[in-house]
This record gives structure tokens, sequence and C-alpha cells, in this order.
């Protein structure tokens, strides 16, 4: 079993550099599945599992995809099956995004049903509201969900109950070769849309509005292959500039991007951490004393769920009473017991969490239940008395490339190591269905 093993009580220094974003490039590699004509080249690619599996997804639908010194060069000229299957929507929920392209493109999709997850149910009715409203019949059944459509695609005007990312991108990408106009309405206004609709439009796409609560796609019949450079990760970016608050350190965030970051930066400068724009990215100043603040999850600009978890290590080590509200996902507290595990004084009432602190965090033996959480089991792991030993690194190895590297490059006292379990080998295995 692997762990991460952080000493508390090092100040960070230093510059850490930021990696492509995980949200951006698993949609745009998803999108390359449009282009029926030459291959695409997408830039900046960062090293993580979920990339692997998108990878996986692509090739097994028939697309030639190679990986190499952080460029994906997705060639989906051939002719591509529909149907991705379960193991691998298992894995990462985000393969439902071949759905829109492969729609588009076959005039069918067959993709697995994703079930729910550790943060929420995730249900995809958003998604298949919009591909009815363009003229596909769905069907649900034996685990899987089928799109079908007679002939192209129709364009159609399409409100969504709730901004949804992933509905917004599977529409775009659905809608990119359909037949007419689709306008979005009440869509998500992340900078991974905006990155993806850059990327359509780069094949010879017409999307106009993305980054607005509107968006409008011109269908066109063909779309070629070009290059296409993925932004900075604002979540990862958002994980370093917490690591650097908690330990009172001074940490330049290379890449860093100010406009993607304005209601994080506007919460951690409330709670007294200095925050400089410089030219390659954000300079973190951790003061003395953090102060207490209030904190409620919205979708993008306001405060993301991505980074929830770690605001909440941040949130223990501050001076009073904290609140966060989480209003994206049902079920994103699972952290919360871990936490306590470290002596953070937290409780949990409906959908917020209170905490008095500072906590005085211990370390302790704690377990990642999802990506972020576990970015923020380490994050409190810098700051604990003594060893923090954190398990079920596959979580965070979807969203973090090298984690321990980076921070240990800017003074982190971390260790990455494979250690012997205490419970035999078919105990693991079933600890680690349960945890799946
Ligand atoms: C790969 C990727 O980009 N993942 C991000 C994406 O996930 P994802 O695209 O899954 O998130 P959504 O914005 O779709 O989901 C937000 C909320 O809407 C609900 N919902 C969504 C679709 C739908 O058809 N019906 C419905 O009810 C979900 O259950 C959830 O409660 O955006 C989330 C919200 O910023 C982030 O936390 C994830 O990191
Ligand atoms: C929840 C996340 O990702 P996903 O939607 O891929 O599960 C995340 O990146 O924090």
């Amino acid at each position: 079993m692997e762990k991460i093993i952080v000493r508390g009580g090092r100040k960070l220094n230093g510059t850490v550099k930021v990696e492509g974003a995980k949200n951006a490039v698993l949609p745009v590699i998803a999108a390359s599945l449009l282009a029926s004509e030459r291959r695409s080249i997408i830039c900046d690619v960062p090293t993580l599992s979920d990339v692997y599996t998108i990878n996986e997804v692509l090739r097994y639908l028939g697309a030639d995809v190679h990986f190499e010194n952080n460029q994906v060069i997705v060639d989906a000229s051939r002719e591509l099956t529909t149907e991705a299957p379960f193991e691998y929507v298992r894995k990462m929920r985000a393969s439902v995004l071949v759905m829109g392209p492969l729609l588009a493109r076959n005039g069918r999709a067959r993709v697995a049903l994703p079930g729910g997850c550790a943060i929420g149910s995730r249900p995809i009715d958003q998604h298949l509201k919009g591909f009815e409203a363009m003229g596909a019949t769905i069907k649900v059944g034996n685990g899987f969900i089928e799109a079908e459509v007679n002939g192209r695609l129709q364009g159609a005007k399409i409100y969504l109950d709730f901004p949804s990312v992933g509905a917004t991108e599977n529409i775009i990408m659905a809608a990119a070769l359909a037949e007419g106009t689709t306008v979005i309405e009440n869509c998500a206004k992340e900078p991974e849309i905006v990155d993806l609709a850059n990327y359509i439009n780069a094949l010879g796409g017409k999307i106009r509005g993305a980054g607005t609560g509107t968006i409008r796609i011109e269908g066109v019949p063909v779309l070629t292959g070009s290059r296409h450079n993925i932004i900075p990760d604002r979540i990862e970016a958002g994980t370093f500039m917490v690591a650097a608050a908690i330990t009172g350190g001074n940490v330049l965030v290379q890449g860093a991007v100010p406009e993607h970051l304005t209601s994080l930066v506007a919460k951690m400068e409330e709670m007294g951490v200095e925050i400089i724009e410089e030219a390659e990215g954000l300079r973190v100043i951790g003061p003395s004393e953090l102060k207490a603040v209030d904190i409620k999850t919205m979708p993008h600009p306001g405060f993301p769920t991505d980074m929830q978890s770690q605001m909440m290590a941040l949130l223990l080590c501050a001076k009073g009473t904290s609140m966060i509200t989480e209003t994206v996902f049902e079920n994103r507290f699972m952290h919360v017991e871990e936490f306590r595990r470290m002596n953070g004084d937290i409780k949990i009432e409906g959908r917020s969490v209170i905490m008095n602190g500072p906590a005085g965090m211990q370390g302790a033996e704690v377990a990642a239940t999802d990506l972020r959480a576990g970015a923020a089991l380490i994050l409190a792991g810098l700051v604990a008395d003594g060893h923090t030993r954190v398990t079920e690194l596959k979580h965070l190895d979807r969203g973090y490339v090298n984690f321990h590297g980076k921070l240990a490059s800017i003074g982190a006292d971390i260790e990455r190591i494979r250690e012997e379990s205490a419970i035999k080998p078919n105990q693991e295995a079933a600890v680690s269905d349960l945890n799946a």
C-alpha cells in the first residue's frame, strides 16, 4: 500500500509550477473525437491517471492516441465505435463526456451509467435533456444510456436547471456538428468551458459566449484537427496557495491565473493572507495568525467546490469560528471525519460544517476520500504535530502530478512510500472494494 508521510512544522518557501488543468484537458481530449479530418495536438497536458483513462476510452472507441512529453496527439479520422463500457466510466465519471461527440459524429452513443460517487449522486439528466432537445432519443437499460438520432442533431434552445459543467460541455460538443444554431441558457461559466470552446473553434467550430451565462453554437458540417494549449490548473494553483498560507510561508505559484482565482483570493485575503500578482503568477505570503471566515461553494465565479476541503484545512488553523456551506454537491464532507482524527474541532450541520480554531492539528493515519480531500489532509499534515500518514493515494493521483515532490521542492518534510500492509492481501482487496 502506498502512503504519503508528512512531518509538520516547516514553512514553505520558493517557487512551484502549476500543470495544465485536469478539468480542461478531459473535455478537450473528448472533443478531439469531433475532428474527422487531420490529427489534433494538445499541449501542456498533465500526467494524471485521469488523462490515461480518457486516452484509453478514445483508443477503445477507435481513435489513435499518443501521449508523450505532455502532449496528447489524437487522430480520430477513422470510423469510431459508439460504446464506452463501465470499466472506464467507473474509474472516471468524466468518461461520459464522449457521449456528445459520439452522438454528433455517429448519430449514436452508448455509455455505461456512471452511478453515484463519494461526493454525491451526480445524475446526468441535464446532459440528456440537451441531447433530447436536439432530436436524440434516449433509452436507459442494462446499466447503459443509449442516445440515438436519425440523421444530424438539430440546433435547439436549451435551458439548464443548474449550470452544470459537464452538461454544458457535452451539449457544446454535440451542438458543434449539429444542423443549425443551439443556444444554452443558464450554462456553466467556468474557465474550463472557455478553454473547450476555444479548442472547438480552433477545429473550425462556431461558438460564442463561452464564459457567460448564454452560449450560442452554430453547427458546422465538419471539424478538422488543430493545436491547442491547455489552461493552467486553477485548483492545483489554489491548493499550493493554501499550502503557502497554512505554513506561514512565502511561495510563488507560477502559472496561477488571477482572473480564474478571484473568489479564492478574496477569501484568503479576508483571512489575512497576503497575495501579490507577479508577472509569472501569484505570490502567497502566510500571516502569523489566520482569521476565521465563512464560505459558500457556488458555480463559477462563486467559490469552487473543488477548493472546499483544502480551505477546510486552512480554516481549522484560523482563530475563531468559521462555516463552510457546500451547495454544489450534496455529500462532499467525507473528509470531515478524517480531519477529526487529526484533532480538528469540526461538526456537520446539514449542508454546512462549523469549525472552531485554531485546532492544534495532530498527525494521524488518515485516508483520502476523494482527490481534493487527499490534498487537504496533506495540507493539514504540513502544520500538524508529528507524522501524518495519508492512504488511498489513487484519488490524489487523479488530480495532482507529483504532489509530494512539488511540496518537498519548496521545503516540506514529506515522502511517498510503499509499505507492507498489516492486513492480509485478501482483506486489503475487500477494504479497497469498499472504498472504490
Ligand atoms: C471533470 C470535471 O470537470 N469535473 C468538475 C465538474 O464536474 P461535473 O461536470 O460532474 O459537475 P456539474 O457541474 O455537472 O455538477 C454540479 C451539480 O449539478 C448536479 N447535476 C449535474 C448534471 C446533471 O445532469 N444533473 C445534475 O443534477 C450534480 O449532481 C452536482 O450536484 O464540475 C464540478 C463542479 O464545479 C467540479 O467539482 C468537478 O471537478
Ligand atoms: C470532483 C472532481 O473531479 P471529477 O469530476 O473528475 O470527479 C475534482 O476535480 O475535484
